[in-house]
């Protein structure tokens, strides 16, 4: 196949002869059977802690529709070693060594803003990359994992890597801890005025390629009520599919409406001077579960 899709000669039965770790032992999505579910009283509540300004522009790969953040600068709580002085640290450096730390720490902390997800499974802190979307050709399927077999109409993903232990999000994708995905499941309800800030910028971004900017958003206006969840250790849902993600598949729906569905189906998955070929759907069936365990908090 040439480069990888969801049709019928490039879609997810063709990816293992290209990326053979499609048939691995711990692939993404799986339909979680909630009867099977262990509870762990180790699970602690999730604490997403975005900064809007973060979001940078909104894109259209091919594949799907993502809002793309700034995930370069260290915006971590902790200082880091290599704090670049300014005058007033240059200052600082007149104080006695111990109050000099924690004033340019403070410094340092007070001056930038955080994005990233700490607590639920994850140890350390793990950084927003992007989010974007999987949906289906109707309302009846179009999520990527399934609930006692049950499919919602489409599904959200928020990437995070580790950017305690890992220098970048192309390293952490290759270590079996580096990245964190929190999905959320979208319903078919009432059309979300949350999304709607997305669906309403896809007419800009129409051709694979195209990107737009798109600032001051914060992907947390998109999660429910509860962030109760279920998290196990599986893949990225699209090739290279690597083994390197921990899920974090919230309980809760979110809901969208048809018409707000069919926004995203009218995004193209070829470039300007392709046959334009509709995006129709773009979520990989669930795989086997290979004795791996479902937790939830
Ligand atoms: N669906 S998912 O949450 O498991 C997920 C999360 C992150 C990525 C991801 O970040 N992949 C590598 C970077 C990327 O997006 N590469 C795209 C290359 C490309 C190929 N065709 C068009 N673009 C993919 C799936
Ligand atoms: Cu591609
Ligand atoms: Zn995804």
């Amino acid at each position: 196949m040439l480069h990888w899709g969801y049709d019928e000669h490039n879609g997810p039965a063709h990816w293992k002869e290209v990326f053979p770790v499609a048939n691995g032992d711990r692939q993404s999505p799986i339909d979680i059977k909630t009867e099977e579910t262990k509870y762990d009283p180790s699970l602690r509540p999730l604490n997403p802690n975005y900064d809007p300004a973060s979001a940078k522009i909104i894109l259209n790969n091919g594949h799907s529709t993502s809002v793309e953040f700034d995930d370069t600068i260290n915006r971590s709580g902790h200082c880091s070693k290599n704090t670049e002085f300014s005058r007033a640290q240059i200052w600082l450096l007149g104080l006695p060594c111990e109050v000099r730390t924690s004033a340019m720490c403070w410094f340092h902390y007070k001056k930038i803003k955080l994005i990233v997800l700490t607590g639920g499974p994850l140890s350390g802190t793990y950084r927003l990359r992007q989010i974007h979307f999987h949906w289906g050709s109707n309302d009846e399927a179009g999520s990527e994992h399934a609930v006692d077999g049950m499919k919602y109409a489409a599904e959200l993903h928020v990437v995070h890597w580790n950017a305690e232990k890992y220098s970048s999000f192309v390293e952490a994708a290759r270590q079996s801890d580096g990245l964190a995905v929190m999905a959320v499941f979208l319903k078919i309800g009432e059309c979300n005025p949350q999304l709607k800030k997305i669906t309403d910028r896809l007419d800009t971004i129409r051709i694979k390629g195209k990107k737009a900017l798109f600032t001051n958003f914060d992907p947390s206006c998109l999660l429910p009520k509860s962030l109760d969840y279920w998290t196990y250790f599986g893949s990225l849902t699209v090739p290279p599919l690597l083994e390197s993600v921990i899920w974090i598949v919230l309980r809760e729906p979110i809901s969208v409406c048809s018409e707000q569905l069919a926004k995203f189906r009218s995004l193209l998955s070829t470039a300007e001077d392709e046959v334009a070929c509709c995006l129709l759907r773009n979520y990989r069936p669930p795989q086997p579960l290979r004795g791996r365990e479902v937790r939830r908090n």
